[in-house]
Protein backbone atom coordinates (compact mmCIF):
# COMPACT_ATOMS: atom_id res chain seq x y z
CA UNK A 1 0.00 0.00 0.00
CA UNK A 2 1.49 3.49 -1.03
CA UNK A 3 -0.68 7.05 -0.15
CA UNK A 4 0.61 9.60 -2.30
CA UNK A 5 0.01 13.40 -2.93
CA UNK A 6 1.60 15.20 -6.26
CA UNK A 7 1.36 18.55 -7.46
CA UNK A 8 -1.03 19.53 -4.23
CA UNK A 9 -2.01 23.00 -3.88
CA UNK A 10 -4.03 23.97 -1.06
CA UNK A 11 -5.68 28.10 -0.45
CA UNK A 12 -7.66 28.57 2.21
CA UNK A 13 -9.79 32.17 2.87
CA UNK A 14 -9.11 33.05 -0.42
CA UNK A 15 -4.78 32.26 0.32
CA UNK A 16 -2.50 29.91 -0.93
CA UNK A 17 -0.82 27.95 1.73
CA UNK A 18 0.82 25.75 -0.28
CA UNK A 19 1.92 24.41 -4.23
CA UNK A 20 3.55 21.60 -5.75
CA UNK A 21 3.34 19.32 -2.65
CA UNK A 22 4.64 16.30 -3.16
CA UNK A 23 4.65 13.50 -0.28
CA UNK A 24 4.64 9.60 -0.43
CA UNK A 25 4.39 6.87 2.58
CA UNK A 26 4.63 3.40 1.81
CA UNK A 27 3.00 0.58 3.95
CA UNK A 28 5.43 0.02 7.86
CA UNK A 29 6.24 3.73 7.16
CA UNK A 30 5.67 6.84 9.17
CA UNK A 31 5.73 10.34 7.88
CA UNK A 32 5.96 13.51 10.62
CA UNK A 33 5.02 16.68 9.11
CA UNK A 34 6.66 19.56 10.28
CA UNK A 35 7.13 23.09 9.51
CA UNK A 36 6.54 26.36 10.80
CA UNK A 37 3.02 27.49 12.77
CA UNK A 38 0.48 28.51 9.86
CA UNK A 39 2.35 26.61 7.46
CA UNK A 40 -0.58 24.03 6.18
CA UNK A 41 0.13 20.61 8.35
CA UNK A 42 -3.14 20.24 9.81
CA UNK A 43 -4.28 21.48 5.89
CA UNK A 44 -2.29 18.76 4.60
CA UNK A 45 -4.03 15.85 6.99
CA UNK A 46 -7.61 17.43 6.48
CA UNK A 47 -6.58 17.52 2.62
CA UNK A 48 -5.72 13.73 2.85
CA UNK A 49 -8.81 12.85 5.43
CA UNK A 50 -11.40 14.69 2.88
CA UNK A 51 -12.42 17.13 4.85
CA UNK A 52 -10.94 19.77 2.15
CA UNK A 53 -10.65 20.25 -1.46
CA UNK A 54 -7.10 20.41 -2.99
CA UNK A 55 -6.99 23.74 -5.43
CA UNK A 56 -4.45 21.48 -7.91
CA UNK A 57 -3.01 17.94 -7.38
CA UNK A 58 -4.34 14.55 -6.71
CA UNK A 59 -4.25 12.03 -3.18
CA UNK A 60 -4.01 8.62 -4.13
CA UNK A 61 -3.53 5.28 -2.35
CA UNK A 62 -2.60 2.58 -4.27
CA UNK A 63 -2.91 -0.86 -2.93
CA UNK A 64 -6.16 0.00 -0.63
CA UNK A 65 -9.20 -1.23 -0.98
CA UNK A 66 -10.51 -0.16 -4.17
CA UNK A 67 -14.81 -0.27 -3.31
CA UNK A 68 -13.40 2.45 -0.29
CA UNK A 69 -12.10 6.01 -0.98
CA UNK A 70 -9.47 6.99 0.28
CA UNK A 71 -10.94 9.26 3.36
CA UNK A 72 -12.74 6.38 4.27
CA UNK A 73 -9.66 4.33 5.07
CA UNK A 74 -8.17 7.00 6.75
CA UNK A 75 -8.25 7.63 10.31
CA UNK A 76 -8.16 11.78 11.19
CA UNK A 77 -6.97 12.67 14.87
CA UNK A 78 -7.41 16.50 15.07
CA UNK A 79 -5.45 18.34 17.64
CA UNK A 80 -9.20 19.16 19.22
CA UNK A 81 -11.08 15.90 20.87
CA UNK A 82 -13.89 15.21 19.24
CA UNK A 83 -16.11 13.67 22.29
CA UNK A 84 -19.58 14.60 23.57
CA UNK A 85 -19.08 15.47 26.69
CA UNK A 86 -22.67 14.04 28.20
CA UNK A 87 -21.84 10.70 27.22
CA UNK A 88 -19.89 8.18 29.08
CA UNK A 89 -16.32 7.46 28.26
CA UNK A 90 -17.61 4.28 26.36
CA UNK A 91 -20.79 5.62 25.11
CA UNK A 92 -18.11 8.08 23.47
CA UNK A 93 -16.43 5.23 21.73
CA UNK A 94 -19.23 3.50 20.55
CA UNK A 95 -20.49 6.37 19.19
CA UNK A 96 -17.45 6.95 16.72
CA UNK A 97 -17.43 2.83 16.19
CA UNK A 98 -20.93 3.31 14.78
CA UNK A 99 -20.35 6.83 13.22
CA UNK A 100 -17.00 5.34 11.10
CA UNK A 101 -18.30 1.81 10.86
CA UNK A 102 -16.71 -1.06 9.14
CA UNK A 103 -14.15 -3.65 10.69
CA UNK A 104 -14.67 -3.12 14.81
CA UNK A 105 -12.28 -4.41 17.25
CA UNK A 106 -13.28 -5.03 21.27
CA UNK A 107 -14.34 -1.71 22.33
CA UNK A 108 -13.28 -2.17 26.22
CA UNK A 109 -9.69 -4.18 25.26
CA UNK A 110 -9.14 -0.59 23.59
CA UNK A 111 -9.98 1.40 26.58
CA UNK A 112 -7.94 -0.80 28.87
CA UNK A 113 -5.26 -0.43 26.29
CA UNK A 114 -5.23 2.94 26.59
CA UNK A 115 -5.31 2.72 30.18
CA UNK A 116 -9.02 3.99 30.72
CA UNK A 117 -10.46 0.72 31.78
CA UNK A 118 -10.88 2.18 35.12
CA UNK A 119 -12.95 5.69 33.96
CA UNK A 120 -15.43 3.38 31.60
CA UNK A 121 -18.64 5.14 32.81
CA UNK A 122 -17.70 8.36 33.46
CA UNK A 123 -18.84 11.46 31.61
CA UNK A 124 -16.37 12.13 28.69
CA UNK A 125 -16.71 16.00 30.17
CA UNK A 126 -14.88 14.96 33.75
CA UNK A 127 -11.80 13.49 31.64
CA UNK A 128 -8.44 15.71 32.14
CA UNK A 129 -6.48 16.84 29.06
CA UNK A 130 -4.76 13.48 28.65
CA UNK A 131 -7.45 11.08 29.51
CA UNK A 132 -9.55 12.75 26.54
CA UNK A 133 -6.61 12.54 24.47
CA UNK A 134 -6.25 8.79 25.15
CA UNK A 135 -10.08 8.37 24.54
CA UNK A 136 -8.99 9.89 21.17
CA UNK A 137 -6.46 7.24 20.72
CA UNK A 138 -8.82 4.33 21.75
CA UNK A 139 -10.67 5.14 18.38
CA UNK A 140 -7.71 4.04 16.52
CA UNK A 141 -7.52 0.80 17.96
CA UNK A 142 -11.44 -0.12 17.72
CA UNK A 143 -11.83 0.76 14.11
CA UNK A 144 -9.16 -0.69 11.89
CA UNK A 145 -8.08 1.68 8.77
CA UNK A 146 -4.84 1.11 7.37
CA UNK A 147 -4.05 4.96 7.33
CA UNK A 148 -3.56 7.07 10.55
CA UNK A 149 -3.60 10.80 9.88
CA UNK A 150 -2.66 12.43 13.41
CA UNK A 151 -2.20 16.23 14.51
CA UNK A 152 -0.15 16.86 17.22
CA UNK A 153 -1.08 13.03 18.59
CA UNK A 154 1.31 13.31 21.44
CA UNK A 155 -0.16 16.68 22.71
CA UNK A 156 -1.33 16.21 26.96
CA UNK A 157 0.31 13.02 27.04
CA UNK A 158 2.20 11.79 30.00
CA UNK A 159 5.32 10.52 29.61
CA UNK A 160 4.12 6.63 30.20
CA UNK A 161 0.85 7.73 27.48
CA UNK A 162 3.82 8.60 25.20
CA UNK A 163 5.28 5.07 25.65
CA UNK A 164 2.04 3.40 25.29
CA UNK A 165 1.46 5.32 21.95
CA UNK A 166 4.55 5.14 20.60
CA UNK A 167 3.78 1.20 20.88
CA UNK A 168 0.46 1.39 18.97
CA UNK A 169 1.68 3.00 16.58
CA UNK A 170 5.41 0.75 15.93
CA UNK A 171 2.21 -2.01 16.15
CA UNK A 172 0.11 -0.09 13.61
CA UNK A 173 3.33 0.34 11.04
CA UNK A 174 4.27 -3.71 11.81
CA UNK A 175 0.88 -4.90 10.43
CA UNK A 176 1.38 -2.51 7.28
CA UNK A 177 -0.24 0.59 8.39
CA UNK A 178 0.91 3.99 7.52
CA UNK A 179 1.18 7.24 9.74
CA UNK A 180 1.19 10.92 8.67
CA UNK A 181 1.23 13.10 11.93
CA UNK A 182 1.51 16.89 11.93
CA UNK A 183 3.98 17.77 15.09
CA UNK A 184 6.38 19.76 16.79
CA UNK A 185 7.45 17.57 19.47
CA UNK A 186 9.55 14.42 18.17
CA UNK A 187 6.89 11.34 17.23
CA UNK A 188 9.02 9.04 19.31
CA UNK A 189 8.99 6.18 16.56
CA UNK A 190 11.67 5.89 13.51
CA UNK A 191 9.75 8.50 10.64
CA UNK A 192 10.53 10.37 7.86
CA UNK A 193 10.31 14.52 7.50
CA UNK A 194 8.15 16.38 5.06
CA UNK A 195 9.27 19.81 5.73
CA UNK A 196 6.21 22.34 4.80
CA UNK A 197 7.44 26.05 3.96
CA UNK A 198 10.42 27.48 4.68
CA UNK A 199 12.81 27.36 7.38
CA UNK A 200 11.07 28.26 11.38
N1 LIG B 1 -11.05 28.13 7.98
C1 LIG B 1 -10.02 28.87 7.54
N2 LIG B 1 -10.22 29.98 6.79
C2 LIG B 1 -9.17 30.71 6.34
N3 LIG B 1 -7.90 30.43 6.62
C3 LIG B 1 -7.65 29.34 7.36
C4 LIG B 1 -8.69 28.51 7.86
N4 LIG B 1 -8.13 27.52 8.57
C5 LIG B 1 -6.81 27.71 8.51
N5 LIG B 1 -6.52 28.80 7.79
C6 LIG B 1 -5.17 29.32 7.50
O1 LIG B 1 -4.46 28.34 6.76
C7 LIG B 1 -3.07 28.38 7.12
C8 LIG B 1 -2.60 26.98 7.46
O2 LIG B 1 -3.23 26.58 8.67
P1 LIG B 1 -2.90 25.16 9.32
O3 LIG B 1 -3.79 25.00 10.50
O4 LIG B 1 -2.95 24.12 8.26
O5 LIG B 1 -1.37 25.36 9.75
P2 LIG B 1 -0.43 24.45 10.67
O6 LIG B 1 0.87 24.28 9.94
O7 LIG B 1 -1.13 23.20 11.07
O8 LIG B 1 -0.21 25.41 11.91
P3 LIG B 1 0.15 25.13 13.47
O9 LIG B 1 1.59 24.68 13.53
O10 LIG B 1 -0.01 26.49 14.09
O11 LIG B 1 -0.83 24.12 13.99
C9 LIG B 1 -2.94 29.40 8.25
O12 LIG B 1 -2.46 30.61 7.72
C10 LIG B 1 -4.36 29.55 8.76
O13 LIG B 1 -4.60 30.84 9.26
Amino acid sequence: MRLSGHGLRCVRGGREVFAGLEFAAASGEAVAVTGRNGSGKTSLLRLIAGLLVPAAGTIALDGGDGELTVPEQCHYLGHRDALKPALSVAENLVFWADFLGGDRGDAAESLSTVGLDHATHLPAGFLSAGQRRRLSLARLLTIRRPVWLLDEPTNALDVTGQAMFGGLMREHLSRGGLIIAATHAPLGIDSRELRIGGAA
